[in-house]
Protein backbone atom coordinates (compact mmCIF):
# COMPACT_ATOMS: atom_id res chain seq x y z
CA UNK A 1 0.00 0.00 0.00
CA UNK A 2 1.37 3.28 -0.96
CA UNK A 3 -0.02 5.57 1.93
CA UNK A 4 -0.30 4.40 6.00
CA UNK A 5 -3.59 4.31 6.95
CA UNK A 6 -2.74 4.99 9.98
CA UNK A 7 -1.89 8.50 9.31
CA UNK A 8 -5.95 8.91 8.99
CA UNK A 9 -6.18 8.34 12.32
CA UNK A 10 -6.76 11.38 15.20
CA UNK A 11 -4.16 11.01 17.85
CA UNK A 12 -6.07 10.00 21.08
CA UNK A 13 -4.53 7.95 24.17
CA UNK A 14 -4.10 4.07 23.76
CA UNK A 15 -6.85 2.86 26.57
CA UNK A 16 -7.11 -0.74 25.94
CA UNK A 17 -9.87 -2.17 28.04
CA UNK A 18 -9.31 -4.12 31.29
CA UNK A 19 -10.05 -8.35 29.44
CA UNK A 20 -12.31 -8.47 32.56
CA UNK A 21 -15.23 -5.96 30.52
CA UNK A 22 -17.77 -8.62 28.69
CA UNK A 23 -19.16 -6.54 26.29
CA UNK A 24 -22.08 -7.80 24.07
CA UNK A 25 -23.02 -6.99 20.33
CA UNK A 26 -26.98 -7.05 19.69
CA UNK A 27 -26.32 -7.06 15.82
CA UNK A 28 -23.28 -8.22 13.75
CA UNK A 29 -23.70 -5.64 11.09
CA UNK A 30 -21.05 -3.72 9.76
CA UNK A 31 -20.81 -0.83 12.03
CA UNK A 32 -20.46 -4.19 14.55
CA UNK A 33 -17.93 -5.89 12.66
CA UNK A 34 -15.94 -2.03 12.76
CA UNK A 35 -16.52 -1.86 16.43
CA UNK A 36 -15.46 -5.38 17.11
CA UNK A 37 -12.67 -5.04 14.69
CA UNK A 38 -11.18 -1.95 17.05
CA UNK A 39 -11.35 -3.64 20.35
CA UNK A 40 -9.50 -6.43 19.47
CA UNK A 41 -7.04 -4.34 17.89
CA UNK A 42 -6.67 -2.70 21.13
CA UNK A 43 -5.83 -5.33 23.33
CA UNK A 44 -9.73 -6.32 24.07
CA UNK A 45 -9.67 -10.29 24.72
CA UNK A 46 -12.03 -12.11 21.58
CA UNK A 47 -13.48 -14.27 24.64
CA UNK A 48 -14.98 -11.38 25.93
CA UNK A 49 -16.88 -10.13 23.25
CA UNK A 50 -20.26 -11.56 22.07
CA UNK A 51 -22.40 -11.25 19.24
CA UNK A 52 -26.21 -12.17 18.68
CA UNK A 53 -26.62 -12.30 15.07
CA UNK A 54 -29.41 -14.25 13.67
CA UNK A 55 -28.18 -14.55 9.84
CA UNK A 56 -26.02 -17.78 9.87
CA UNK A 57 -23.96 -16.80 6.74
CA UNK A 58 -22.82 -13.03 8.39
CA UNK A 59 -22.22 -15.45 11.75
CA UNK A 60 -20.00 -17.65 10.12
CA UNK A 61 -18.38 -14.51 8.49
CA UNK A 62 -17.82 -13.10 12.00
CA UNK A 63 -16.84 -16.12 12.95
CA UNK A 64 -14.15 -16.07 10.29
CA UNK A 65 -12.95 -12.64 10.83
CA UNK A 66 -12.79 -12.53 14.82
CA UNK A 67 -11.85 -16.17 15.87
CA UNK A 68 -12.50 -16.65 19.65
CA UNK A 69 -15.52 -14.06 19.60
CA UNK A 70 -18.92 -15.84 21.47
CA UNK A 71 -21.89 -15.92 18.50
CA UNK A 72 -25.39 -16.54 18.95
CA UNK A 73 -28.77 -16.01 17.27
CA UNK A 74 -30.68 -14.75 20.36
CA UNK A 75 -29.93 -11.16 22.21
CA UNK A 76 -31.00 -12.39 25.39
CA UNK A 77 -28.22 -15.33 25.38
CA UNK A 78 -25.22 -13.34 24.31
CA UNK A 79 -26.07 -10.67 27.12
CA UNK A 80 -25.69 -12.54 30.40
CA UNK A 81 -22.75 -11.27 32.48
CA UNK A 82 -22.28 -8.01 30.03
CA UNK A 83 -20.73 -4.93 31.92
CA UNK A 84 -21.60 -3.23 28.34
CA UNK A 85 -24.23 -3.98 25.18
CA UNK A 86 -23.80 -2.04 22.26
CA UNK A 87 -27.26 -1.94 20.45
CA UNK A 88 -26.51 -2.17 16.44
CA UNK A 89 -29.32 -3.04 14.74
CA UNK A 90 -31.19 -1.25 12.09
CA UNK A 91 -34.07 1.42 14.03
CA UNK A 92 -36.80 -0.49 12.23
CA UNK A 93 -35.41 -4.05 13.88
CA UNK A 94 -34.74 -2.29 17.66
CA UNK A 95 -38.21 -3.17 19.21
CA UNK A 96 -37.72 -6.38 18.25
CA UNK A 97 -33.92 -6.92 19.17
CA UNK A 98 -34.73 -5.39 22.55
CA UNK A 99 -38.01 -7.52 23.29
CA UNK A 100 -37.53 -9.66 26.69
CA UNK A 101 -33.97 -8.49 26.95
CA UNK A 102 -32.96 -8.60 30.81
CA UNK A 103 -29.21 -6.33 31.19
CA UNK A 104 -27.57 -6.44 34.84
CA UNK A 105 -27.84 -3.86 37.20
CA UNK A 106 -25.84 -1.40 36.21
CA UNK A 107 -24.75 -2.42 32.85
CA UNK A 108 -23.86 0.38 29.78
CA UNK A 109 -25.57 0.20 26.84
CA UNK A 110 -24.42 1.77 23.98
CA UNK A 111 -26.88 2.52 21.02
CA UNK A 112 -25.51 3.57 17.95
CA UNK A 113 -29.04 3.29 15.99
CA UNK A 114 -29.85 6.33 14.07
CA UNK A 115 -32.83 8.02 15.34
CA UNK A 116 -33.48 6.03 18.55
CA UNK A 117 -34.17 8.30 21.11
CA UNK A 118 -32.90 7.45 25.02
CA UNK A 119 -37.00 7.58 26.29
CA UNK A 120 -37.47 4.93 23.93
CA UNK A 121 -34.86 2.76 24.92
CA UNK A 122 -35.35 3.33 28.75
CA UNK A 123 -39.09 2.41 28.14
CA UNK A 124 -37.72 -0.74 26.36
CA UNK A 125 -35.08 -1.59 28.79
CA UNK A 126 -36.65 0.29 32.01
CA UNK A 127 -34.00 1.35 34.82
CA UNK A 128 -31.30 0.02 36.61
CA UNK A 129 -28.97 0.20 32.93
CA UNK A 130 -26.78 3.49 31.59
CA UNK A 131 -27.80 4.47 28.52
CA UNK A 132 -25.42 6.49 26.18
CA UNK A 133 -26.58 7.37 23.00
CA UNK A 134 -23.85 7.48 19.98
CA UNK A 135 -23.19 7.86 16.14
CA UNK A 136 -20.32 6.50 15.08
CA UNK A 137 -19.33 6.04 10.77
CA UNK A 138 -18.00 3.38 8.90
CA UNK A 139 -14.26 4.65 8.74
CA UNK A 140 -14.41 2.94 12.12
CA UNK A 141 -13.46 -0.11 10.33
CA UNK A 142 -9.85 1.39 9.99
CA UNK A 143 -9.72 2.83 13.27
CA UNK A 144 -10.18 6.16 11.22
CA UNK A 145 -14.21 7.06 12.37
CA UNK A 146 -15.87 9.65 14.85
CA UNK A 147 -18.25 9.22 16.90
CA UNK A 148 -20.67 11.39 18.55
CA UNK A 149 -21.52 10.60 22.18
CA UNK A 150 -24.11 11.56 24.31
CA UNK A 151 -25.59 10.20 27.78
CA UNK A 152 -27.95 11.71 30.84
CA UNK A 153 -26.58 14.04 33.52
CA UNK A 154 -27.17 11.07 35.34
CA UNK A 155 -24.89 8.34 33.94
CA UNK A 156 -21.89 8.18 36.07
CA UNK A 157 -18.43 8.63 35.00
CA UNK A 158 -17.21 4.97 34.59
CA UNK A 159 -20.15 4.35 32.43
CA UNK A 160 -18.96 6.86 30.26
CA UNK A 161 -15.51 6.09 30.16
CA UNK A 162 -16.27 2.52 28.79
CA UNK A 163 -18.79 3.84 25.96
CA UNK A 164 -16.06 5.97 25.37
CA UNK A 165 -13.33 3.78 25.54
CA UNK A 166 -15.16 0.68 22.88
CA UNK A 167 -15.86 3.53 20.60
CA UNK A 168 -12.57 5.02 20.88
CA UNK A 169 -11.41 1.78 19.48
CA UNK A 170 -12.53 2.63 16.14
CA UNK A 171 -11.14 6.44 16.04
CA UNK A 172 -11.98 9.56 17.04
CA UNK A 173 -14.92 10.73 20.00
CA UNK A 174 -16.95 13.93 20.90
CA UNK A 175 -19.23 14.29 23.55
CA UNK A 176 -22.47 16.19 22.74
CA UNK A 177 -24.04 18.22 25.53
CA UNK A 178 -27.71 17.56 23.82
CA UNK A 179 -29.35 14.71 23.28
CA UNK A 180 -30.98 16.10 19.80
CA UNK A 181 -27.66 17.42 18.83
CA UNK A 182 -26.88 13.01 17.33
CA UNK A 183 -29.41 13.94 14.71
CA UNK A 184 -27.11 16.60 13.69
CA UNK A 185 -23.88 14.41 13.84
CA UNK A 186 -25.60 11.60 12.25
CA UNK A 187 -25.93 13.67 9.17
CA UNK A 188 -22.64 15.25 9.24
CA UNK A 189 -20.27 12.41 10.00
CA UNK A 190 -22.74 9.31 10.21
CA UNK A 191 -24.11 9.59 7.01
CA UNK A 192 -20.81 11.85 5.67
CA UNK A 193 -18.72 9.31 4.19
CA UNK A 194 -21.05 9.06 1.68
CA UNK A 195 -21.27 12.49 0.63
CA UNK A 196 -17.34 11.78 -0.42
CA UNK A 197 -18.04 8.90 -1.91
CA UNK A 198 -20.55 10.29 -3.91
CA UNK A 199 -18.52 13.36 -4.94
CA UNK A 200 -15.69 10.94 -6.11
CA UNK A 201 -18.49 9.16 -8.55
CA UNK A 202 -19.10 12.68 -9.51
CA UNK A 203 -15.81 13.44 -10.37
CA UNK A 204 -15.10 10.24 -11.94
CA UNK A 205 -17.95 10.31 -14.54
CA UNK A 206 -16.98 13.75 -15.42
CA UNK A 207 -13.69 13.07 -16.26
CA UNK A 208 -14.82 10.70 -18.42
CA UNK A 209 -17.31 13.54 -20.52
CA UNK A 210 -13.87 14.91 -20.69
CA UNK A 211 -12.74 12.17 -22.54
CA UNK A 212 -10.51 10.12 -20.13
CA UNK A 213 -11.04 6.56 -20.26
CA UNK A 214 -13.11 5.37 -17.17
CA UNK A 215 -10.29 3.69 -15.59
CA UNK A 216 -8.04 6.13 -15.52
CA UNK A 217 -10.75 9.13 -14.71
CA UNK A 218 -11.70 6.22 -11.59
CA UNK A 219 -8.04 6.18 -10.30
CA UNK A 220 -7.13 9.79 -10.82
CA UNK A 221 -10.24 10.84 -8.90
CA UNK A 222 -10.39 7.71 -6.44
CA UNK A 223 -6.39 9.26 -5.64
CA UNK A 224 -7.48 12.65 -5.39
CA UNK A 225 -9.89 12.11 -2.82
CA UNK A 226 -7.40 9.62 -0.82
CA UNK A 227 -4.58 12.48 -0.99
CA UNK A 228 -6.89 15.42 0.09
CA UNK A 229 -8.12 12.92 2.99
CA UNK A 230 -4.31 12.71 3.90
CA UNK A 231 -3.97 16.37 3.17
CA UNK A 232 -6.63 17.14 5.86
CA UNK A 233 -5.65 15.01 8.38
CA UNK A 234 -2.83 16.85 8.93
CA UNK A 235 -2.37 20.34 10.89
CA UNK A 236 -3.74 22.93 7.89
CA UNK A 237 -7.28 24.35 7.97
CA UNK A 238 -8.99 22.67 5.19
CA UNK A 239 -9.85 26.04 3.79
CA UNK A 240 -6.25 27.12 3.86
CA UNK A 241 -5.50 23.76 1.89
CA UNK A 242 -8.37 24.77 -0.66
CA UNK A 243 -6.73 28.31 -1.33
CA UNK A 244 -3.11 26.67 -1.65
CA UNK A 245 -4.91 24.69 -4.96
CA UNK A 246 -6.49 27.55 -6.09
CA UNK A 247 -4.38 29.91 -8.26
CA UNK A 248 -5.49 33.53 -8.87
CA UNK A 249 -7.77 33.64 -12.31
CA UNK A 250 -6.43 29.80 -12.81
CA UNK A 251 -8.41 26.70 -13.15
CA UNK A 252 -9.87 25.62 -9.84
CA UNK A 253 -10.89 29.37 -9.47
CA UNK A 254 -13.34 28.56 -12.62
CA UNK A 255 -14.43 25.27 -11.40
CA UNK A 256 -14.95 26.81 -7.61
CA UNK A 257 -16.64 29.82 -9.25
CA UNK A 258 -19.06 27.71 -10.41
CA UNK A 259 -19.81 25.22 -8.14
CA UNK A 260 -20.25 28.38 -5.50
CA UNK A 261 -23.45 29.96 -8.19
CA UNK A 262 -24.84 26.71 -8.16
CA UNK A 263 -25.30 26.90 -4.24
CA UNK A 264 -22.90 24.08 -3.32
CA UNK A 265 -22.86 25.01 -0.14
CA UNK A 266 -26.61 25.63 0.28
CA UNK A 267 -27.11 22.06 -1.39
CA UNK A 268 -24.94 20.26 1.46
CA UNK A 269 -26.91 22.58 4.25
CA UNK A 270 -30.41 21.63 2.54
CA UNK A 271 -28.73 17.83 2.35
CA UNK A 272 -28.13 17.76 5.74
CA UNK A 273 -31.01 19.08 7.33
CA UNK A 274 -32.76 16.15 5.61
CA UNK A 275 -30.63 13.44 6.79
CA UNK A 276 -31.17 15.42 10.36
CA UNK A 277 -34.98 15.30 10.15
CA UNK A 278 -34.66 11.55 8.54
CA UNK A 279 -32.76 10.92 11.88
CA UNK A 280 -36.08 12.59 13.73
CA UNK A 281 -38.20 10.59 11.89
CA UNK A 282 -36.89 7.41 12.59
CA UNK A 283 -36.69 7.74 16.71
CA UNK A 284 -40.41 8.84 16.23
CA UNK A 285 -41.13 5.69 14.22
CA UNK A 286 -40.05 3.58 16.87
CA UNK A 287 -41.41 5.76 19.84
CA UNK A 288 -44.79 5.32 17.98
CA UNK A 289 -44.76 1.73 18.15
CA UNK A 290 -43.31 1.35 21.99
N1 LIG B 1 -23.76 1.98 8.23
C1 LIG B 1 -23.37 3.13 8.73
O1 LIG B 1 -22.67 3.93 8.11
C2 LIG B 1 -23.77 3.51 10.11
C3 LIG B 1 -24.79 2.86 10.78
N2 LIG B 1 -25.14 3.24 12.04
C4 LIG B 1 -26.23 2.56 12.74
O2 LIG B 1 -25.73 1.29 13.10
C5 LIG B 1 -26.79 0.36 13.12
C6 LIG B 1 -26.35 -0.86 12.36
O3 LIG B 1 -26.08 -0.46 11.04
P1 LIG B 1 -25.33 -1.44 10.04
O4 LIG B 1 -24.25 -2.16 10.77
O5 LIG B 1 -25.00 -0.64 8.85
O6 LIG B 1 -26.55 -2.44 9.70
P2 LIG B 1 -26.51 -3.96 9.29
O7 LIG B 1 -27.83 -4.27 8.67
O8 LIG B 1 -25.25 -4.25 8.55
O9 LIG B 1 -26.40 -4.69 10.71
C7 LIG B 1 -27.47 -5.02 11.53
C8 LIG B 1 -27.39 -6.52 11.84
O10 LIG B 1 -28.25 -6.83 12.94
C9 LIG B 1 -28.91 -8.04 12.62
N3 LIG B 1 -30.17 -8.15 13.39
C10 LIG B 1 -31.43 -7.86 13.01
N4 LIG B 1 -32.30 -8.11 14.00
C11 LIG B 1 -31.59 -8.59 15.05
C12 LIG B 1 -31.93 -9.04 16.35
N5 LIG B 1 -33.20 -9.05 16.78
N6 LIG B 1 -30.93 -9.47 17.16
C13 LIG B 1 -29.66 -9.47 16.74
N7 LIG B 1 -29.27 -9.05 15.50
C14 LIG B 1 -30.22 -8.61 14.66
C15 LIG B 1 -29.16 -7.92 11.14
O11 LIG B 1 -29.48 -9.17 10.56
P3 LIG B 1 -30.40 -9.17 9.22
O12 LIG B 1 -29.52 -8.74 8.11
O13 LIG B 1 -30.83 -10.60 9.13
O14 LIG B 1 -31.54 -8.23 9.45
C16 LIG B 1 -27.82 -7.38 10.66
O15 LIG B 1 -26.87 -8.40 10.44
C17 LIG B 1 -28.01 1.04 12.55
O16 LIG B 1 -28.91 1.33 13.58
C18 LIG B 1 -27.49 2.32 11.93
O17 LIG B 1 -28.39 3.39 12.08
C19 LIG B 1 -24.43 4.18 12.73
C20 LIG B 1 -23.41 4.82 12.13
C21 LIG B 1 -23.02 4.61 10.77
O1 LIG C 1 -27.95 5.85 6.59
C1 LIG C 1 -28.17 5.57 7.78
O2 LIG C 1 -29.32 5.59 8.24
C2 LIG C 1 -27.02 5.17 8.68
C3 LIG C 1 -26.85 6.13 9.82
C4 LIG C 1 -25.64 6.93 9.49
C5 LIG C 1 -25.05 6.25 8.37
N1 LIG C 1 -25.78 5.26 7.96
Amino acid sequence: MPYDTAQFKTTFEETPLPMSERIAFIGGGNMAASLIGGLLKAGHSPAQIAVAEPLAERSAWLQHEFPGVQLGTQATAVVTGARAVVLAVKPQQMREALANLALDAGCVVVSIAAGVTLASLRRSLGGGVHLVRSMPNTPALLGAGISGLYAEPSVPAAARALAERILRAAGDCVWLEQETQIDAVTALSGSGPAYFFLLTEALREAGVQLGLAPEVAARLARQTFVGSALMAAGETDVQQLRAQVTSKGGTTQAALEHLEQAGLRKLFADALRAAEARSRELGALLSKES
